[in-house]
């Protein structure tokens, strides 16, 4: 297995990570190659229970971290390829959103799409977080929208091929 990237080698903003007594004795999420996207988080389940989701079920898998993400960024809760290929099990509400004044335990809404159970042991690496910059916009109702050549077309009005 490849080391995750070492702190030193990344450039971007600094995400603040609070470890939750449950969290204790797990690594950090961290990329997982130098130009990863994501940083892939586990789950914080109990060693000696590990969490079952059966075909077409649903559940809320503690990460055991808040973040402390800058103000203008959010966090984007991504499912993993290799999981969903394999195991049919991806992120529900995919992207997550995780925003920057958000202080509670970040989870992870995983549902079980394949036809087996799955079970999410402790420190499963279960999806990735991807940080992006947003932008708030101010509203401004106006009585008419300006004209444009696609106009209304849209939902496949440009064809297919
Ligand atoms: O996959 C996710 C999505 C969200 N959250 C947390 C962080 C986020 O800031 C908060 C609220 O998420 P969202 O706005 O998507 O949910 P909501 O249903 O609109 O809840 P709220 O009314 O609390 O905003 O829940 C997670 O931990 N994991
Ligand atoms: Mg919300």
């Amino acid at each position: 297995m490849r080391a995750a990237l070492q702190n030193s080698s990344v450039i971007g903003p600094t995400v603040g990570f609070v470890r939750l007594p449950h969290a204790e004795g797990l690594p950090l999420p961290a990329y997982e190659s130098t130009g990863a996207a994501g940083m892939d988080v586990r789950a914080a389940v109990p060693d000696d229970r590990p969490l079952l989701i059966l075909p077409g079920k649903r559940a809320l898998v503690p990460t055991g971290l808040i973040l402390e993400i800058p103000e203008g960024m959010e966090g984007q809760v991504r499912p993993r390829s290799g999981l969903a290929f394999k195991h049919g099990l991806t992120v529900l509400n995919s992207p997550g959103t995780v925003d920057s004044d958000y202080r509670g335990e970040v989870k992870v809404l995983l549902i079980n799409l394949g036809d087996e159970d799955f079970a999410v042991t402790r420190g499963m690496r279960i999806a990735q977080i991807v940080f992006a910059v947003v932008t708030q916009a101010a509203v401004e109702e106006r009585s008419l929208a300006g004209g444009t050549a696609r106009g209304s077309g849209g939902f496949g009005s440009t064809g297919t091929a």
